[in-house]
């Protein structure tokens, strides 16, 4: 971190900085120039505040030269993260697909693609037993019974399971049944959920939140790491702006930022990502041309009858279809 003092600092108030600054184990080096003073940060100044620095009145501006995360930062764990889930792992060197229905409806339907998307080549079966829904009157998942189902899928076929927890009261319950805790774009800030998060044993699927910053994004994962839990694995699902055709913009700039900053597996969600089935195969060969280390995508056996989500599902035969181009699935 960099502090910029103003011509008509006076040396009082750049001691009285320094001291504070000395007080949190941080080394000040001062370059005094004839129209500003500079003092260059050397230490761990992820806890420091810019805005609280840029309050002084003598202070021109803070430049942050560090990222505010560290257990997710690459400067201090340069390796990729390799997360574990039962027999299969997200990152590294594999392309993990996670598929499966938006939400869990019965025990056919589960099951049933459950079969399908393993037969096509994913390792992870996607269910949603509570949903996050924008409307009170919309579907809200079956709850426990859904999560029974998604159990019952997982002794059929063999996939580990991600699901959602959408609060404190329920995360617990998941953690009982899924292989992989899943925090959504709306929970993304939930910091009290997050800190829940970083003290179960399991695996945390953190997607992006509708309207974060890729720093944000860290930031939450970072809660998550600073609990005890560092097997974090990133999801960007698209984020909102101007644009109304598709349901969010899929940033896949992300893919390379989080890979160039970050050590946590990212995988991409096209289906939430554009709310649009048609678009889900071209956006998902954009993923891993990126470098994304999988792919989480919505299928559906009905999709006109889904209960939530069907528009932005693919049914089983065009999954398939889209694991033979992706090579993941070989005839
Ligand atoms: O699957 C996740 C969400 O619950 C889903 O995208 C529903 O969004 P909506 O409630 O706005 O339809
Ligand atoms: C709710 C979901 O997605 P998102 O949090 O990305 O909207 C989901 O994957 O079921």
């Amino acid at each position: 971190m960099v502090i910029v003092m103003k011509a008509k600092a006076t040396r009082q108030t750049i001691n009285k900085i320094t001291k504070r600054l000395e007080d949190m184990s941080i080394t000040v080096h001062e370059t005094i120039g004839s129209n500003y003073s500079i003092l260059g940060l050397i230490g761990d100044t992820t806890m420091l505040s810019k805005e609280q620095l840029e309050s002084y009145d003598d202070v021109e501006k803070v430049i942050r030269v560090q990222h505010p995360f560290k257990l997710a930062n690459r400067l201090f764990h340069p390796e990729d993260t390799v997360v574990k889930v039962g027999d299969t792992t997200v990152g590294g060197d594999t392309v993990t697909v996670m598929a499966g229905p938006c939400s869990v409806e019965t025990e056919e339907q589960v099951i049933q693609i459950a079969m399908d998307v393993k037969e096509a080549g994913a390792t992870i079966l996607r269910g949603g037993a509570f949903k996050p829904r924008s409307s009170p009157y919309s579907f809200q998942g079956l709850g426990e019974e859904g999560l029974k189902l998604l159990k019952k899928a997982k002794e059929a076929t063999g996939l580990p399971i991600v699901s959602e927890a959408i609060c404190l009261d329920t995360i617990e319950l998941v953690a009982e049944y899924a292989d992989i805790i899943q925090i959504g774009a709306r929970n993304m800030q939930n910091f009290a959920l997050l800190k829940k998060a970083g003290l179960t044993k399991k695996p945390i699927l953190l997607k992006r939140g509708l309207s974060a910053t890729i720093e944000e994004w860290l930031m939450a994962a970072e809660y998550i790491m600073a609990g005890g839990n560092k097997d974090v694995i990133l999801c960007e699902r698209g984020i909102r702006t101007y644009e109304t055709y598709t349901r969010n913009t899929l940033d896949l700039s992300a893919v390379p930022v989080i890979k160039e900053i970050s050590h946590l597996p990212i995988i991409v969600d096209p289906s939430h990502a554009t709310g649009k089935w048609k678009m889900v195969s071209p956006l998902s060969k954009g993923a891993l041309a990126v470098g994304a280390d999988g792919l989480m995508i919505e299928v559906h056996n009905d999709p006109i009858n889904a209960l939530c989500d069907g528009g932005q599902s693919l049914k089983p035969s065009k999954f398939k279809k889209l694991m033979e181009e992706l090579g993941i699935y070989m005839n």
